[in-house]
């Protein structure tokens, strides 16, 4: 298998209908817990990179750690997708490091300025054979305006945005939001917005924040000397709900970082004589495979590894050169 495009896997996704993890990596052990997740579900995989994460690691490292993962899992359909790009600037310099998916995000912008830049963005990654997640009404968290409001995904204007710009998948703004708060009170989503606007749009949907914050983790977390008060997080069920209704990509960073948090916090109160990083990075990769292969079974993703060969970027490219993608 190996590298395939986002459009390839959702459209795959579609097919026999499951959701696909796009999963946060920052590091080796994120890699490589991911990758041993997906091995040992045999599922096709989304490995996701912010800004955050290229500048964390020097753009350099990362490239060689994505390629690493392809490598060991010549069997495993990975994605290597740009989370959260913010520019065409980005986006050029993740295809240039082997993405073969990018994200513009251009949600807290007016609409004609978001149109014109994801178009932009698609024109630039369709030649290159590379797919665009696009994204419509914002998140809570890091993307409240400045009312601190959220603006839900109107399906009407969806479906105008994905027929003006040909992005691949559209990210949407249903009630979720980045991070372990989600929710003040029980967790509440516009799960009956997600139908609507598949049925408008006719492309795979996106739900970015959609961690669950295990309680178990949380509780790891505040056992050991963490502070965590009222975080709350996605249930698995309403992930589960809205693959039902068309969402086909479900990013989680959160859970992971919880996921080594916690097992480092407790490696430090337990063995406070040792001073290895071997022996907390190690159960903490561990515990990242934990939640991932855990997701991947949630989503039905697991078991799918096999299903399809990958089309090659260079193939792609054709493909959206005449118009048959
Ligand atoms: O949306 C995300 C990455 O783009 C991650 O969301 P979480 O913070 O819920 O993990
Ligand atoms: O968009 C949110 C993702 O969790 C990435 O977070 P980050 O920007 O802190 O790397
Ligand atoms: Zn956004
Ligand atoms: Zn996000």
């Amino acid at each position: 298998m190996g590298l395939v495009t986002l459009r390839q896997c959702l459209q795959e996704a579609e097919r026999a209908d499951y959701g696909v993890g796009a999963f946060n990596v920052n590091n080796m052990e994120q890699v490589q817990g991911i990758m041993m997740a997906a091995r040992q579900a045999r599922s096709p995989v989304i490995l996701q990179a912010s800004r955050g994460a290229l500048k964390y690691t020097n753009f350099v490292y990362l490239k060689h750690l994505l390629q690493a993962a392809l490598e060991e899992n010549p069997d495993i359909p990975v994605v290597i997708h740009l989370d959260h790009g913010d520019s065409l600037e980005t986006v050029k310099t993740a295809i240039s490091l082997g993405f073969s998916s990018v994200m513009i995000d251009g949600s807290h912008l007016e609409f004609e300025d978001n149109v014109a830049l994801t178009r932009s963005v698609v024109e630039y990654a369709h030649d290159h054979g590379v797919s665009v997640e696009a994204e419509l009404g914002t998140l809570g968290g890091i993307e409240e305006d400045v009312q601190g409001t959220v603006k839900l995904t109107d399906p009407a204007q969806a479906e105008i945005f994905v027929e003006r710009t040909g992005c691949d998948a559209l990210a949407v703004a249903i009630g979720t939001s980045h991070g372990a708060y989600k929710f003040k009170a029980e967790p509440k989503l516009a799960l009956d917005l997600i139908p609507e606007i598949y049925r408008r749009v006719r492309i795979p949907l996106v739900m970015h924040g959609s961690s669950s914050v295990p309680v178990e983790l949380v509780e790891e977390v505040n056992r050991f000397g963490g502070s965590l008060a009222g975080s709350k997080g996605v249930p698995v069920e309403s992930i589960q709900r809205a693959i039902q209704l068309g969402v086909r990509k479900i990013n989680v960073d959160t859970d992971i970082r919880l996921a080594v948090t916690a097992t480092i916090r407790r490696f430090f109160a337990e063995q406070p004589a040792k001073f290895d990083p071997r022996e907390y990075l190690g159960p903490a990769r561990e515990a990242i495979a934990r939640v991932v292969r855990s997701r991947m079974e949630a989503f039905g993703s697991a078991g799918h590894a096999g299903d399809y060969q990958p089309i090659t970027l260079a193939e792609m490219r054709e493909r959206y050169r005449s118009g048959q993608p």
